[in-house]
């Protein structure tokens, strides 16, 4: 069977030129692309910071918004409360309690329940915490509690934190969800407890005043302004960080509902400490981006639409204002930054993509032309070599030819004059040459002289150098060899080929013979010319002398 012979050079050199282009290609691709990334990263950094702060601007009408609406709807219980405690009805109450000024009290009590459908308690207490008069809001309805179910309020916090208070001073409550006979109330009642002492004209303490405000409506307002937004996840928190609003209702109320880790700080332990501890500001985090600020619905004072700016306002004592202190907190998660960058839209995915692909058939033919360039710089140089080479070597017995060692030999006579070392030069030619071409044919003659050449070489020290001179003619250079070496090493190079058998195609063999003539460097010698004259001449000595002999020139 025949078999295509496999050139396996070729294959090597085909797999070598892959790998280089390969190489070539990963440092194109990885320099170019390194290099677009740096000068585009910081760019896209401040795109996407444009982004971000396009994002928090938006946000802005939320802050404002739902901060003035929770401060407005506080204003107005602050003012309806206030305006009770003025009332004549009330006043005429306390300081003559008749049946006559209490019925009037009561159904004042029942009226304002009934119009303003957002006070869940109205309440008289007298000076040791007992109700009075109580009207409770049933179905819409202002509904005045018999006299046998009233109770004693003394240990309640919105009576014992007025105890000590002057005439004109009001008392704004936490908002917690309302309990009632020890039971959370159900649905929950988000409420807040507005309480004030009383005095009569003669300024003696004459009770307390308590309303229990609902905070459900306003913050069922809040939630609606919060879910307007595009990104729904705008919260109410407590001073303790507790929701009073959030977008997943579960998380509401942790530190009533007894759930202590439904709480800010335990969802977002990083951002927790900064947004408590100021009053607004923008703070990131790796999942997204917060937006808060410090609500103060009793501060209307300041920061005050122009509604608010009236003459007479409650006074609020500041354990009030602690306890009301909430923070709006809004967050924008990455994934909505993000949508909204270049690179998560399809068209700048396309385009990236595009962009590398470009880069990576950049690369590839960037590597291919390298690779070739380089191939052909190469084969040119080997091509040279050997042309080099080529020019040098003696076709038929591959060792010098006469220019090349002419020009070696020139080199080491220069360097041993230099150095003042011996240098021998040896010329050999081979006996009735014209004999063996006579006998034998044109063929066997060359086959002689290249094994004559052969053991010419081998038969040499590595720093002598040899060539072909002459048809049938070689000439030894024996670099730093006195004399007597040089004889020495004639002898053996003599010997040799003597000895040297040069098979014939019928399977017999031939031997021949060479006369070596021998000349050593002295000062007269200026060129290598001169030197091989020399030893011509000693050739030519041993030719006439018998042949197959070496004779030293003179
Ligand atoms: N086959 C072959 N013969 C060559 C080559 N170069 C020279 N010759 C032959 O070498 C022979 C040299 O002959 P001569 O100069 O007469 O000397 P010789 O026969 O060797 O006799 P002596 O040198 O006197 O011993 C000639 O016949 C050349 O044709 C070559 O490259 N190949």
């Amino acid at each position: 069977m025949n078999q295509t012979p496999v050139n396996t050079e070729a294959l090597h050199s085909d797999l070598r030129l892959k790998h280089l282009t390969l190489k070539y290609f990963f440092a194109f691709f990885s320099g170019i692309s390194l290099f677009l990334f740096s000068i585009s990263l910081p760019i896209y950094l401040h795109y996407v910071q444009g982004i971000e702060d396009q994002l928090i601007a938006q946000e802005e009408t939320s802050v404002v918004a739902a901060r003035q609406m929770i401060q407005r709807e506080m204003y107005e219980q602050l003012h309806i409360f206030d305006m009770v405690v003025k009332s004549n009805i009330l006043n005429a109450y306390i300081n003559d309690n008749s049946l006559e000024n209490q019925l009037r009290l009561e159904d004042f009590f029942k009226s304002i329940s009934t119009s303003f459908h957002r006070f869940d308690q109205i309440r008289l207490l007298d000076n040791t915490g007992k109700e009075a008069i109580r009207v409770n809001l049933v179905k819409g309805e202002g509904v005045l509690v018999a006299a046998d179910e009233l109770q004693n309020k003394a240990d309640r916090y919105y009576f014992k934190s007025v105890q000590q208070m002057p005439a004109g001073q009001i008392y704004v409550s936490p908002m917690d969800l309302n309990i009632e006979n020890d039971v959370i109330e159900l649905p929950h009642k988000p409420t807040l407890r507005i309480s004030t002492r009383l005095y009569n004209e003669q300024g003696e303490a004459a009770g307390v005043f308590v309303i229990n405000y609902l905070a459900k409506g306003m913050l069922e307002r809040f939630r609606h302004l919060m879910t307007q937004r595009t990104n729904q996840q705008g919260m109410l928190l407590d001073s303790q960080g507790y929701w009073l609003s959030n977008h997943v209702r579960s998380n509401e109320w942790g530190a009533d509902l007894g759930k202590p880790d439904h709480k800010f700080a335990s969802f977002y332990p990083k951002a927790w400490p900064s947004i408590k501890a100021n009053s607004s500001g923008i703070l990131e985090i790796d999942s997204g981006i917060f937006r808060y600020k410090a609500i103060e619905p009793l501060n209307y004072l300041e920061d005050q639409p122009a509604h608010f700016r009236l003459e007479h306002h409650p006074t609020i004592t500041k354990e009030s204002f602690a306890n009301t202190s909430w923070k709006l907190v809004i967050f924008i998660p990455r994934e909505k930054i993000n949508q909204r960058t270049f690179l998560y839209q399809p068209f700048g995915r396309a385009l990236t993509a595009l962009i590398l692909v470009l880069v990576a058939v950049l690369s590839f033919f960037g590597a291919s032309f390298l690779v070739q360039q380089k191939n052909a710089a190469q084969k040119e140089k080997q091509t040279r070599l050997i042309l080099e080479k080529q020019a040098n070597i003696d076709a038929l017995t591959g060792i010098n030819n006469r220019r090349s060692f002419y020009e070696l030999a020139e080199k080491e006579l220069k360097q041993a004059k230099r150095k003042n070392t011996p240098l021998a030069v040896l010329m050999l030619d081979a006996d009735h040459f014209k004999k063996v071409n006579d006998t034998y044919g044109h063929a066997i003659g060359d086959l002689v002289l290249k094994y004559l050449a052969n053991s010419i070489k081998t038969t040499l020290r590595d720093v002598d150098l040899s060539g072909r001179v002459g048809g049938e003619e070689f000439a030894v250079l024996l670099p730093q060899t006195p004399l007597q070496e040089a004889l020495e090493i004639a002898e053996r190079l003599r010997k040799a080929l003597e000895a040297c058998q040069v098979p014939l195609p019928e399977g017999d063999s031939i031997s021949f013979t060479v006369s070596i003539g021998l000349a050593m460097l002295t000062i007269q010698e200026e060129q290598f010319d001169q030197l091989m004259n020399k030893a011509d001449l000693a050739l030519y000595q041993a030719k006439s002398q018998g042949r197959n002999r070496v004779e030293q020139a003179v």
